[in-house]
């Protein structure tokens, strides 16, 4: 089967400095993949490279066989790969039955969010979307009312609107109470029945509840990779995380 994301030997340099370095990347269509590493490991950047935001100095990506070179950032989000940011970009002013609708419209161009009430089918959808990420209470509230947490759920909710068959999710629970973590993981292990989704985060209480394959990435490359214990008893991953465990090191991890 062709994976749903493939890398092959990717270069990244800024002004001579390889933010990603000859990395190579695998994932299958349904899994739910977590990406750690220690700050400056280079996250960010195969994200962006992933969404077309950066173009590969050298190597490829392949979304469902198709290599990205050539697209644009909007031609790669609307072949169905879904960014969602660290902070929210939610329309506070609407409510949130609204912006998931919207999100939902846009998915389809300017003139159906302009012109084109949604089918019975996307509002049927789009109702079970609200039940998913946990705001049918809050469903005609202004989003501006949503705790940081519930903000967070109904822009992965807009994000799942537009239909996308893999999603980018940086750093979900940076900045969440504990319960709220909690409900962040359920939702993003509910998600992955249905999507591909790449996680990247530094809460390792929360990679634990949610993670089934950990790529470690450091300097630019792939550390290790396998399932969470593999993963914190790797001496190299040990060592490169200051040589204290993870969940120690976590705090002084933080950006
Ligand atoms: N536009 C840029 N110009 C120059 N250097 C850059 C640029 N973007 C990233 N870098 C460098 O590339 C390296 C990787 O950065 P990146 O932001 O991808 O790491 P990260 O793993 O996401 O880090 P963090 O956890 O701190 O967000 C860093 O050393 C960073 O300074």
């Amino acid at each position: 089967m062709t994976p749903i994301l493939e890398i092959e030997d990717l270069t990244v340099s800024f002004d001579g400095f390889n933010a990603l370095n000859h990395l190579s990347f695998q994932m299958q269509a349904g899994e739910l993949r977590v990406i750690i590493g220690p700050n400056g490991a280079g996250k960010t950047t195969f994200l962006d490279v992933i969404t077309g935001k950066v173009k590969p100095t050298q190597g490829r990506v392949l979304f469902k066989g198709r290599n990205l070179r050539r697209y644009s950032e909007d031609q790669i989000a609307r072949m169905g790969i879904g960014r969602k940011f660290q902070t929210p970009r939610v329309y506070l002013n609407l409510t949130v039955r609204e912006n998931l609708e919207l999100a939902a419209a846009r998915h389809k161009g300017v003139f159906a969010t302009l012109f084109q009430p949604l089918s019975r089918e996307e509002r049927d959808r789009l109702h079970t979307l609200i039940d998913t990420i946990g705001l049918r209470p809050k469903a005609n509230f202004p989003a501006g009312l949503l705790s940081h947490g519930e903000k967070q759920w109904l822009e992965i909710g807009m994000l799942v609107a537009q239909s996308p068959d893999l999603l980018l999710v940086d750093e979900p629970v940076a900045g969440l109470t504990d319960e709220e973590t909690h409900l962040t993981g359920e939702l993003l292990v509910a998600l992955a029945e249905s999507h591909s989704i790449i996680v990247i985060e530094h809460d390792m209480e929360f990679v634990r509840q949610i993670a089934r394959t950990v790529t470690v990435l450091h300097e630019g490359s792939v550390l290790c990779e396998g399932s969470i214990e593999t993963v914190q008893n790797d001496p190299r991953v040990i060592e490169v995380y200051l040589g204290a465990p993870l969940e120690e090191s976590h705090s002084t991890q933080q950006p």
